[in-house]
């Protein structure tokens, strides 16, 4: 079922087209990377489906409704999610603490904050770090934690809006290659089981071979191929333009891995 389309999507910045007619459609449950060089217009393609970018021309609907060019706010009320590059928790604040803010600024109960802050959600926000594999941490302020905790406690905060798309923009960026497979594996695990549809940029193509449905390639704003990682893997253009040997290789360790 189709969950996200995007239709025709253009964004030009001055002399610059970052985006040139992108479409494609991502459906319940998928895991749909989008993967190209430097200044393809991968963040600029995330931005105008996650409202921060107002595109110049085209289409965004999620699960039937026109959400084209509503500012980011409304468009996480219709059930967008977003993690970021930088993970966005208070620092200061426990793990249970910001997963619990979360849910409170989810269910828009901000005004009873000062009352009973610590026993709102609580139940609820540690279900979701045990989601994550964060409860026994629950108690620590998220300053004392790894990066790649941090990175989940960020998947939980994502999780506590009841997301039906995931926007997740480069989502390993600074872990190690170990933690890198863990919480990709992490995220396909409860995009499956949950049925949420996970769009993601990433530069690491182990990652991206392991843990895509789909793959979408962006050169210079256009789409050039898409399909399974087989597929685009196999595409003499995707190689040529962008993959190189290295693809090949992270093709073929993703493949070995998925074979056991
Ligand atoms: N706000 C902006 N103003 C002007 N030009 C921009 C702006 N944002 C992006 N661009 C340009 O649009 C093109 C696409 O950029 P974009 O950031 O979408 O690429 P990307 O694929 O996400 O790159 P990276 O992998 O480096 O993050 C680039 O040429 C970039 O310089």
């Amino acid at each position: 079922m189709t969950l996200l389309a995007v239709d025709r999507l253009t964004k030009r910045f001055g002399g610059v087209l970052a985006a040139k007619d992108v479409s494609f459609a991502l459906n319940v449950g998928e895991m749909l990377a989008i993967i190209g060089p430097n200044g393809a217009g991968k963040s600029t393609t995330f931005n105008m489906v996650g409202g921060q970018l107002r595109p110049d021309g085209g289409r965004v609907t999620l699960a039937g409704q026109d959400v084209t060019g509503l500012p980011p706010r409304q468009v996480c009320r219709l059930g967008v999610g977003r993690t970021f590059q930088v993970a966005q928790t208070f620092l200061s604040f426990t793990v249970l603490g910001n997963v619990q803010m979360a849910l409170i600024a989810h269910h828009r109960q901000t005004r009873r904050l000062l009352a009973n802050a610590a026993a709102m959600h609580r139940e609820a926000a540690l279900a979701l770090l045990d989601r994550v594999g964060m409860a026994a941490q629950a108690a620590r302020p998220v300053g004392e934690l790894a990066y790649g905790d941090v990175k989940r406690v960020e998947l939980a905060i994502a999780l506590a809006a009841a997301p039906r798309l995931l926007l997740m923009d480069e989502p390993t960026a600074g872990m190690a290659p170990a933690e890198r497979a863990a919480l990709m594996a992490l995220v396909a695990g409860i995009a499956r089981q949950e049925g949420i549809g996970v769009l993601f940029t990433e530069h690491d193509m182990d990652a991206v071979f392991a843990h895509a449905d789909r793959i979408l390639v962006l050169v210079r704003g256009e789409i050039i191929a898409r399909g399974t990682p087989e597929e685009v893997r196999a595409d003499p253009e995707v190689q040529r333009v962008y993959l190189g040997h290295s693809g090949t290789r992270a093709a073929a360790r993703a493949r070995r891995a998925a074979d056991g």
